[in-house]
Order: structure tokens, then sequence, then C-alpha cells
């Protein structure tokens, strides 16, 4: 009984907004710490609806002497194992679980009606449910053209009850506009998990966003191809991308995680995806001048990240948690950061490589436009953002110039607002190498930075001295030049 009672108390101390939820995660006696942190964060994700159940079934006015006031949260973390945990309640037989198992029939009962209500088939419906932002978000269903055509895909939901209309609700679908073979399900009432042609590969579960990267990557198709995607567990955008190479060339797939790469390789045998070379590895340690990759032209990044965007992360729920916990997260968001830039730094390395994407589902700019900065300005011009119209021209919300300040345009930046752009939030940036030929903004911004930041050398002092004569004389031939030079400074990428 003792870690529902560590629990509950984590749970008070949480509504007190004193502190946040990992250090009070991170203060538990070690022994019961796994056991306690799952249970916790389990609770908050179904607190709305324990809340509910409890109230409709008067559990704690009928229960007084086993839970007064001030053991709210105890009831709370023994009605979640009951109704959500696989074994029930885990405790002896004492007055507390007894007082809750007097009411088991009721408690289930209601659970099963508040399902009813609100359309939720599963457990896991309920949760994205009440948050409002996933309420906005449809079940999207990618179809796998390594397994069959989209016209095939279409007859067999035909088939099977399914019919395109303009929304998605009940039994109707819609096309997506941004997304080709993407496309949208009533999210409370289609469970897709158990469908036969999702088990057969055919259809994948994948967030709209989360198909930008590899369509803005635009793998090439042809038996020379090479491509990377360097953090690919579990495997949605690699199996994009086979999709979009037609399985052929190479994809190299790269995952450092153990246990994330078994998922990975059981997403490729499902999907067919056969020109994909999975290597459980870590893709800061593969050397970029290794002959195996001198002909790769395009990787795929999309790091580890804080996941903010993700709607129904306990970030969400814990969004007004205490002040403590914004310090922590400025602190990790700096760790991810570093971390991010050193990724796309790596990826820069390999020779032949043209085209790097890179996506986070965050919706920080210290992880979006701020890293894409720091990336551009450490690649000193050689990279620059690839124009707007071949990232996702007709999507609409883009970066935040602000944050990504003078190194480049952020209309060439993808950004997705969860709560408003019917996605998860999301970023998405494409760098390409700088033309050989002519300095890019960036050199020229970097180069002037570099003048201005160092104290004049005689020499640099002759040589600037030199520099503002023929601009002075360039600008008397031409009365705009000053000006325009200006603007390309500003203004920025040469894309
Ligand atoms: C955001 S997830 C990738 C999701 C994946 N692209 C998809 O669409 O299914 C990030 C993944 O990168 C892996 N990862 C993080 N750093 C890595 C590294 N240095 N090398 C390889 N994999 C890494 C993580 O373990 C995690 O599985």
């Amino acid at each position: 009984m003792n870690f529902y009672f560590e629990a509950a108390g984590v749970l008070d101390r949480l509504e007190e907004r004193k502190t946040s939820v990992k250090s009070l995660l991170g203060s538990l006696p070690a022994q019961n710490r796994k056991r306690v942190t799952a249970l916790v964060l389990q609770t908050l994700k179904y607190k709305p609806t324990l809340n509910e159940i409890i109230g409709t079934t008067k559990l704690l006015q009928l229960e007084k002497r086993a839970f007064p006031g001030s053991a709210r949260n105890t009831a709370i973390v023994l009605v979640h194992d009951l109704l959500f945990a696989k074994g029930g309640i885990q405790a002896g037989d004492g007055p507390l679980k007894q007082a809750i198992l007097r009411h088991k029939t009721r408690l289930h009962a209601e659970l099963t009606k508040l399902k009813v209500k609100r359309g939720a088939r599963t457990n896991e419906d309920l949760v994205q449910l009440a948050d409002p932002r996933a309420a906005k978000i449809p079940r999207y269903v990618r179809v796998n053209a390594l397994k069959t055509s989209l016209d095939d895909a279409l007859a067999d939901l035909n088939a099977r009850g399914f019919s395109q209309g303009d929304t998605a609700e009940g039994k109707k679908f819609v096309q997506d506009p941004h997304v080709p073979n993407l496309l949208a399900f009533d999210a409370a009432r289609t469970e897709m998990s158990s469908d036969p042609a999702y088990l057969r590969g055919e259809l994948i579960l994948q967030d709209k966003a989360s198909c930008f990267p590899a369509l803005v990557l635009n793998p090439p198709a042809h038996a020379d191809a090479n491509v990377i995607d360097a953090t690919a567990a579990p495997g949605n955008k690699t199996t994009h991308l086979a999709a979009l190479m037609q399985n052929r060339g190479t994809l190299f797939a790269f995952e450092r995680d153990k246990r994330r790469f078994k998922t990975l390789e059981t997403m490729l045998a499902r999907a067919g995806a056969s020109n994909v070379r999975a290597q459980n590895a870590d893709f800061l340690s593969v050397d970029p001048h290794d002959a195996t990759y001198a002909r790769v032209s395009h990787i795929l990044l999309d790091p580890s990240c804080s996941g903010s965007g993700i709607v129904n992360r306990l970030d969400y729920l814990l969004d007004d948690a205490a002040e403590e916990q914004e310090e922590e997260r400025d602190e990790r968001l700096e760790k991810l950061a570093a971390f991010q830039q050193s990724m796309i730094a790596h990826a820069m390395k390999f020779p032949s490589v043209s085209r790097i994407v890179y996506s986070t589902c965050s919706v920080h700019a210290a992880e979006n436009e701020r890293v894409v900065r720091a990336a551009l300005l450490a690649s000193s011009g050689a990279w620059v953002l690839a124009p707007r119209d071949q990232v996702l021209p007709t999507w609409e919300r883009r970066g935040v110039q602000d944050e990504l300040g003078d190194v480049g345009d952020a209309a060439n930046l993808v950004r997705c607002m969860p709560g408003e752009d019917a996605t998860n939030g999301f970023f998405v940036s494409c760098f390409e190498r700088a033309p050989a030929t002519g300095q890019s903004a960036i050199k020229r911004k970097l180069e002037a930075d570099d003048d201005l930041d160092h104290k004049p050398t005689a020499k640099k002092r002759k040589k600037k001295k030199k520099k503002k004569t023929n601009a002075a004389g360039d600008a008397k031939e031409d009365g705009n030049r000053g000006d325009d030079d200006n603007d390309e400074w500003l203004g920025v990428a040469e894309c």
C-alpha cells in the first residue's frame, strides 16, 4: 500500500504547485521510485476521467471514513489501478482497498458510460479526448505505396463501409490536401490498430505533420540512390522515405536505442521496406568519410526533442505547474538544442550530401529556429535554407523570423501548431549546400561580424579602408547599391 500513499503524496504536492513533477519524483526513495513514477504519470493522464467517475459515483461521500478530504488523491490512484492497471489494485486486503472494491461494479459501469458519452473506444481515446487540442486532430492514416496503391486502398475501405466525405466524421474520411496518400478519419470513431489493412502493413498510422519531413527531403528514387535516416525508430519516416524511393537504392537507417531498434525492424518488415539497411548504431559515431556513405546525397534528421508539440504529453497536463519547472525546462532545452546542433553539424560532414531535413515535434524556438540559426552560422555559409517552393509551399504556417534572425528567411521553414492546424506541433527545416560560386549571405555576415568583433589590425584597417573607398565608389556608380547590399545582409538566405 506504501507506494499508493507515496504516489498520492506526489499528487498532493503537485496540486500545491510549489515544485515540479520531475524534482518530486527525483526525491522519492530509490526502491519505489520506478513504480511510483509510473503510477503518478498514468494517473495524471487519466485524472480528468477519474475525477468525473469518482464524482458521479459519489465514492468519497460514501466512503468518508476511508477517504477523508485530505485523502482524495489516495482514492484517485486506487481507482486508477482498479480501472486501468493490468492487475487491478496491487495491495493486500486492507480497509482502503475494500472501500474501493465495494464500488467496483459501479465504477466500471461509469467508465463504460463515459466512454460511450465521449465516443471513445479505448482507454487511450479517453485521454485524447480529455485534451481539447487532441479533439481537433483526426486519425491520420498513410496508404503504404510499398504494399498497395491508393486506388486499391480506397476500394478496400469502401468495401468495408467507409466512404470519402468533406469531413472526417463517423465512417467518412477525407483525402489530405497536403500529403499524397494520406487519409484523415474520425479519431473518436476509428479504431485502426486492429484493422486488417493496418495489420497487413498497407495502412500506416502516422500524424500528418510527421509525414512532412520525408516529403520535403524528396529523396531520389533510382537504383544508385543513397539516403540516410539518422534517427529512425519507430520508423514511420523511414517507411515513408522507402515508399518515396520506391524501394530503390539504399536507405541507411540508424537507431541507437536497442529496444526502439527492434520496433524499427518490426515496422520495416511489416511495411515491406526492402531497401533499408537498418543499424543499431549511434549516428554520431558513423564516420562520414567511410566509403560506404560516399554517395549519400540526402539525410533525414528527426532527433530526440522535448516533444512539446505532441498533444497528450504530460507537459500539457502540467503546463501550469510551478515556476521552477520553467527553469528546469530551459536547462533541458539547452541540452537538447546542443545535441540537435551536433547532429546537424555531423550530417553536414558527409561529402556528397546536398540536402538535409531537420525536424522536431517541439513547439519551442530553442529547438527549432534557434537550432537552425546556429547550424547555419556554424557552417560558415556552406549551407543555406532550401527555398519555400521546395518546402511545402502551400502550407501556410511558416517559421518565426524573430527567432531565426538575419541568417535566413523564416518563410522557408514550416511550423504546425497543436490545436490550430489539425496536427501535433511540429517543425521542419531543409538545408541545402550553398552554390559553389558566389558568397552566401551568411558568409558575408560572418565576415562582417568578424570585422566588427576583432580589433582591427593595421593590415585589416588598411583592407577596410580600401573596402570603404571601393564601396563609396560603387555607390557613386549605382545610386541604390548600398541599400541593396543592406537588404541582402538582413533579409538573407540565397535560395
Ligand atoms: C523523434 S524519434 C524519431 C522518430 C522517427 N523518425 C519516426 O518518424 O518514426 C528520435 C529517435 O532517435 C534516436 N536517436 C537519438 N539520438 C540518436 C543518435 N545519435 N543516433 C541514432 N539514433 C538516435 C532515439 O532513440 C529515437 O528513437
